[in-house]
Protein backbone atom coordinates (compact mmCIF):
# COMPACT_ATOMS: atom_id res chain seq x y z
CA UNK A 1 0.00 0.00 0.00
CA UNK A 2 1.47 3.59 0.11
CA UNK A 3 4.10 4.08 2.23
CA UNK A 4 3.74 6.73 5.14
CA UNK A 5 7.16 7.83 5.88
CA UNK A 6 8.49 10.79 8.32
CA UNK A 7 10.06 13.09 5.60
CA UNK A 8 8.59 16.37 5.46
CA UNK A 9 7.54 19.16 7.99
CA UNK A 10 4.91 18.53 10.85
CA UNK A 11 2.45 20.55 13.14
CA UNK A 12 1.19 19.39 16.39
CA UNK A 13 -1.77 20.08 19.04
CA UNK A 14 0.65 22.43 21.21
CA UNK A 15 1.87 24.26 18.11
CA UNK A 16 5.34 22.48 18.40
CA UNK A 17 6.77 22.05 14.49
CA UNK A 18 8.95 19.61 13.11
CA UNK A 19 11.04 19.15 10.07
CA UNK A 20 12.43 15.65 9.01
CA UNK A 21 14.97 16.33 6.06
CA UNK A 22 16.20 12.95 4.27
CA UNK A 23 15.36 9.47 5.51
CA UNK A 24 18.29 7.35 4.62
CA UNK A 25 18.66 3.71 3.44
CA UNK A 26 18.90 2.79 6.86
CA UNK A 27 16.18 4.62 8.14
CA UNK A 28 17.95 6.74 10.11
CA UNK A 29 17.14 10.59 9.65
CA UNK A 30 17.40 14.32 10.54
CA UNK A 31 15.70 17.03 11.38
CA UNK A 32 15.03 20.11 13.66
CA UNK A 33 12.15 20.92 15.79
CA UNK A 34 10.46 24.17 16.74
CA UNK A 35 8.86 23.77 20.13
CA UNK A 36 5.99 26.43 20.69
CA UNK A 37 6.13 25.80 24.50
CA UNK A 38 8.81 25.27 27.23
CA UNK A 39 9.47 24.00 30.75
CA UNK A 40 11.80 26.93 30.76
CA UNK A 41 11.24 30.92 30.13
CA UNK A 42 14.27 30.73 28.00
CA UNK A 43 14.22 32.51 24.40
CA UNK A 44 13.24 29.09 22.32
CA UNK A 45 15.27 27.96 19.34
CA UNK A 46 15.08 25.71 16.45
CA UNK A 47 16.79 22.45 17.95
CA UNK A 48 18.35 19.44 16.28
CA UNK A 49 16.56 15.39 16.10
CA UNK A 50 18.07 12.86 15.20
CA UNK A 51 16.79 9.15 14.54
CA UNK A 52 15.39 6.01 13.26
CA UNK A 53 12.25 4.84 11.28
CA UNK A 54 11.65 1.34 9.80
CA UNK A 55 11.75 1.18 6.21
CA UNK A 56 7.55 -0.53 6.06
CA UNK A 57 4.53 0.90 4.91
CA UNK A 58 3.06 1.60 8.32
CA UNK A 59 6.79 2.43 9.85
CA UNK A 60 7.70 2.69 13.98
CA UNK A 61 9.91 5.34 14.62
CA UNK A 62 12.37 6.78 17.34
CA UNK A 63 13.73 9.67 17.73
CA UNK A 64 16.04 12.49 20.08
CA UNK A 65 16.01 16.09 20.52
CA UNK A 66 19.13 18.07 22.33
CA UNK A 67 17.39 21.24 23.28
CA UNK A 68 19.50 23.98 22.59
CA UNK A 69 17.95 26.49 24.91
CA UNK A 70 17.91 23.66 28.44
CA UNK A 71 19.66 21.60 29.55
CA UNK A 72 17.19 18.81 28.63
CA UNK A 73 16.58 15.71 25.96
CA UNK A 74 13.53 14.14 24.87
CA UNK A 75 13.22 11.24 23.17
CA UNK A 76 10.21 10.07 20.89
CA UNK A 77 9.12 6.91 19.58
CA UNK A 78 5.62 6.16 17.68
CA UNK A 79 3.85 4.80 14.62
CA UNK A 80 2.96 6.80 11.34
CA UNK A 81 -0.43 6.00 9.87
CA UNK A 82 -2.70 6.98 7.24
CA UNK A 83 -6.21 8.71 8.29
CA UNK A 84 -9.40 7.67 6.33
CA UNK A 85 -8.39 10.89 3.99
CA UNK A 86 -5.38 9.05 3.27
CA UNK A 87 -3.40 11.74 5.15
CA UNK A 88 -0.06 10.70 7.19
CA UNK A 89 -0.37 11.13 10.97
CA UNK A 90 2.01 10.31 13.69
CA UNK A 91 1.33 9.03 16.84
CA UNK A 92 4.19 9.61 19.66
CA UNK A 93 4.68 9.05 22.89
CA UNK A 94 7.44 10.94 24.39
CA UNK A 95 10.12 11.28 27.51
CA UNK A 96 11.22 14.81 28.86
CA UNK A 97 14.63 14.41 30.58
CA UNK A 98 15.24 17.72 32.47
CA UNK A 99 18.69 17.87 34.53
CA UNK A 100 18.90 18.98 38.14
CA UNK A 101 22.41 19.14 40.02
CA UNK A 102 20.78 17.57 43.32
CA UNK A 103 20.64 13.72 42.61
CA UNK A 104 17.47 13.93 45.41
CA UNK A 105 15.29 15.95 42.51
CA UNK A 106 16.07 12.67 40.31
CA UNK A 107 12.73 11.08 40.78
CA UNK A 108 11.16 14.27 39.32
CA UNK A 109 13.01 14.86 36.23
CA UNK A 110 11.06 12.97 33.33
CA UNK A 111 7.81 13.79 32.04
CA UNK A 112 5.62 11.23 30.09
CA UNK A 113 3.24 12.71 27.60
CA UNK A 114 1.42 11.46 24.18
CA UNK A 115 1.16 13.61 21.31
CA UNK A 116 -0.34 13.68 17.35
CA UNK A 117 1.81 15.29 14.53
CA UNK A 118 -0.33 16.05 11.40
CA UNK A 119 1.63 17.28 8.34
CA UNK A 120 2.02 21.07 7.93
C1 LIG B 1 6.73 21.59 23.34
N1 LIG B 1 6.66 20.13 23.48
C2 LIG B 1 6.25 19.32 22.49
O1 LIG B 1 6.00 19.66 21.31
N2 LIG B 1 6.14 18.07 22.96
C3 LIG B 1 5.68 16.94 22.15
C4 LIG B 1 6.46 17.98 24.38
C5 LIG B 1 7.65 17.03 24.55
S1 LIG B 1 9.11 17.98 24.26
C6 LIG B 1 8.41 19.39 25.13
C7 LIG B 1 9.21 20.66 24.93
C8 LIG B 1 10.51 20.63 25.70
C9 LIG B 1 11.30 21.91 25.52
C10 LIG B 1 12.60 21.90 26.31
C11 LIG B 1 12.37 22.02 27.80
O2 LIG B 1 11.35 22.61 28.19
O3 LIG B 1 13.20 21.50 28.57
C12 LIG B 1 6.90 19.44 24.74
Amino acid sequence: GQKCNLAGQWKNDLGSEMTIDTVFKNGTFLGKYLTAVSSTNKTIVLSPLIGYQQLTDLPSFGFTVKWLFSNSITVFTGQCFLNTSGQRVLQTSWLLRSETQDPQNNWSQTRLGYNIFYPL
